[in-house]
């Protein structure tokens, strides 16, 4: 299961674009807790809008329910060394590399300290590289920035600025690829170069899909499921949360 994007705040009156942040993540979590117990929990970047220590504290209380392993990575919003405090006695939730049968799951930190947008550092492509070589099997690929255009101008200025590298790599996978994101806030589905890139819902607020400029939809918060075979097929599934009152602050055009 991946949950993305909570941007949470520690203090309890944080607001994002006027939502409560806090709130918007309950409804997801109450979703995900009347969905089937998922064996992982994938994290995918933005969890924090403070990134503060208690920030992350409070996501780790608030999916202790859940009661499943979790991996987190850092999006752009995110303080990497906040989020190891608030983990520290968890260290394989930080973990880059699980092996899960058939399938690998590599963890990608796409943040560039300070910038908006994203890349992957030579370590990370290093990685990527080494656990292709060496896997027979299929790969579960996770990173906060989207690799790949999704249509939106003012977001694909945002994405991985060296996304061209990574593909180069993924030319070495030996099974499938699924590439596995955050950031964009909203659902797509796609295959190139034989990989599948899924992008999934935020936990908050939706950005307006193939929108040249920024825009926030109505749309509710969501989660992800996968399902994956040893085979090296998967099924996956976007579900959202039932109707509810979301109060998005219109006149603000961006954050
Ligand atoms: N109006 C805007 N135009 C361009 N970028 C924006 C705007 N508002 C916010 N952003 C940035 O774009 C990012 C997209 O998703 P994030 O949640 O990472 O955080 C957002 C902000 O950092």
């Amino acid at each position: 299961m991946q949950i993305t994007d909570c941007h949470l705040f520690a203090d309890a009156d944080g607001r994002l674009m006027g939502v409560d942040t806090s709130q918007t993540l309950d409804w997801v979590l109450e979703l995900a807790r009347s969905l089937p117990s998922p064996d992982r929990l994938l994290l995918t970047g933005d969890l924090a809008q403070d990134g503060t220590p208690d920030s992350y504290r409070l996501l780790r209380e608030r999916i202790a329910p859940l009661n499943v392993p979790s991996h987190w990575i850092c999006g752009n919003h995110d303080n990497a060394l906040a989020m190891a405090e608030a983990l520290a006695d968890q260290p394989q939730t930080l973990s880059k590399r699980i092996v899960m049968g058939s399938w690998q799951l590599l963890m990608l930190h796409s943040q560039v300290e300070g910038e908006v947008g994203g890349a992957l550092a030579e370590a990370e492509l290093e990685l990527v590289e080494r656990s292709l070589r060496a896997f027979k099997g299929h790969s579960l690929i996770c990173m906060h920035h989207h690799p790949l255009a999704v249509g939106s101008q003012w977001m694909d200025r945002i994405a991985i600025a060296n996304q061209q590298q990574l593909w180069e790599r993924l030319a070495l996978a030996q099974g499938q690829v699924i590439l596995l994101c955050g950031h964009v806030h909203q659902h797509q589905e796609r295959r190139h170069q034989g990989v599948t890139l899924l992008t999934t819902p935020a936990t908050c607020f939706q950005f307006a899909p193939l929108s040249d400029s920024f825009g926030v939809t109505e749309e509710m918060p969501g989660l992800r499921t996968l399902e994956l075979y040893d085979d090296g097929s998967f099924d996956t599934q976007v579900h959202r949360v039932s109707p509810h009152e979301l109060t998005i602050n219109r006149e603000l055009m961006g954050y």
